[in-house]
């Protein structure tokens, strides 16, 4: 019953103190009118001092306000030891503790992680601020509880690399817990536990930067190309040159090789020589200069006598008065038989007879004209001379020569026989 008793009590004067803080908005309304003139300051003393804050120190200090406001001010302190009363009745005594408020910000935070709290309007440690949320004002007001929003939507850096595991929401989550739990807390630690909390689960640039002995020289080659470089076949130049050393064979070009092929082959070489001269000397002096061996002369041609050139014959065939074809010759032709060429061979002051081609020649006058000699022109008399004519000289015109030297026509034996038969019968 008496606890029932209080509970009644307290409901009353809670209802008291709300109609005497809707007298004292009016009164302040009436003010802010320009009804009494009041400054700006004062309106804010003022309101400082009709706010109920229990356990504010404030709340027992003497109002700077004017007399005509004391009366109110006297049923605030009323209504503030009402609010004691029932705080300390029971209803929130084992809640609240007093705390004192360094700024609008941490209580704004506490009325956060408190909604309950803030929410209830018994609960007398909201600040001035929040207490204007009692009055019924229709202008808004700046609201704490709004104050971390803003500070939600700020992007934040997250320097940990792992963004697949981080999605926005939960950063947002993050840093609206971090503004929850404590109001000095910012992104900027959240910066701080990133990279150390990064660097513990997975090193970010160690791996790239610390050399390994088996990895090769350019970081961007990976294991996939480690094993492909050893499953590749060696290069193709130390198979060229299986000797001698491998980095040499990688530098040297393949070139001994190709300029052999390119090479003529020894026989072909010598083949392109120049030959040795006999005289060892240069073309020109071998054939002009040097000297030259003397051959023996296959010509059988004579040193003629002055007088019987073959200008000389021809002028002596010329004149018909050389009786050419021999003393005591009949003006016509005679039938020379074979002995009778025969007999006339040259010899014992007679002429040199020789046929050919069936006629007749005495070649006696032409003797020391013949470019071949004496002898070899007797080899003829007495005979036909055809054969040996032919042999060495068939490019001479033996008619053009000897016409004038013409004896007869060689008949047989048997012809001549008959002819002379004849003749002694006519
Ligand atoms: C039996 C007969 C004869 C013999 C064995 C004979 C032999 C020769 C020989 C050895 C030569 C030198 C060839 C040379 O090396 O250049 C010669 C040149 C000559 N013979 Fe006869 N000869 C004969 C009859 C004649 C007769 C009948 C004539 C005239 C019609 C003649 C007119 C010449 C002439 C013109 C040459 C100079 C040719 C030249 O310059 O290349 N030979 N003869």
């Amino acid at each position: 019953m008496y606890w029932n008793s209080l509970c009644t009590l307290d409901m009353r004067l809670h209802d008291v103190y709300f109609v005497l803080c809707v007298l004292g908005d009016l009164d302040r309304s009436a003010r802010t009118t320009g009804c009494l003139g009041e400054s700006a300051d004062a309106i804010c003393n003022r309101r400082n001092a009709a706010a109920p804050p229990p356990l504010s120190v404030h709340a027992f200090a003497p109002s700077p306000s004017s007399p005509t406001w004391a009366g109110k001010g006297m049923a605030s302190l009323f209504a503030s030891a009402g609010s004691l009363i029932s705080r300390y009745t029971g209803r929130n005594f084992a809640t609240q503790t007093p705390s004192t408020p360094l700024d609008s910000r941490s209580e704004a935070n506490a009325s956060a992680d408190q909604p309950a709290a803030s929410l209830d309007a018994e609960t007398p440690n909201p600040p001035s601020i929040e207490t204007e949320e009692d009055s019924p004002q229709t202008t808004p007001k700046a609201s704490a509880s709004n104050a971390p929003l803003p500070i939600l939507s700020v992007p934040t850096l997250n320097l940990d690399g792992d963004t697949s595991n981080k999605d926005t929401t939960s950063v947002a989550a993050s840093s609206t817990e971090n503004s929850h739990g404590s109001s000095k807390q910012t992104p900027s630690a959240k910066l701080d536990n990133g990279p150390s909390e990064a660097m513990s689960q997975k090193p970010l640039m160690a791996p790239t930067l610390v050399p390994q002995p088996k990895q090769q020289p350019t970081p961007s080659t990976t294991s996939s190309n480690t094993n492909a470089s050893s499953l590749m076949p060696p290069p193709s130049v130390p198979r060229l040159r299986p000797t001698g050393t491998q980095s040499t064979n990688q530098l040297q070009p393949p070139q001994p090789s190709a300029s052999s092929s390119l090479r003529p082959p020894p026989s072909a070489a010598a083949g392109l020589r120049v030959p040795p001269t006999s005289s060892g000397g240069s073309r020109l002096s071998s054939s002009t200069l040097a000297p030259v061996p003397v051959k023996k002369s296959t010509s059988r041609k004579v040193v003629l006598e002055p007088g019987y050139s073959p200008l000389d014959w021809a002028a002596r065939t010329a004149d018909p008065k050389n009786q050419l074809r021999g003393a005591n010759m009949p003006p016509g032709y005679l039938r020379v038989t074979p002995s009778m060429l025969k007999a006339q061979n040259g010899r014992k002051g007679r002429d040199a007879w020789t046929s050919y081609q069936g006629k007749v020649y005495n070649i006696q006058p032409y003797v020391p004209y013949h470019p071949g000699g004496k002898g070899e022109l007797l080899r003829g008399a007495g005979k036909d001379s055809a054969q040996l004519f032919q042999e060495i000289h068939p490019w001479v015109n033996w008619d053009g020569i000897l016409g004038e030297c013409l004896v007869g026509i060689l008949v047989s034996e048997n012809d001549a026989q008959a002819e002379n038969a004849l003749d002694a019968m006519d």
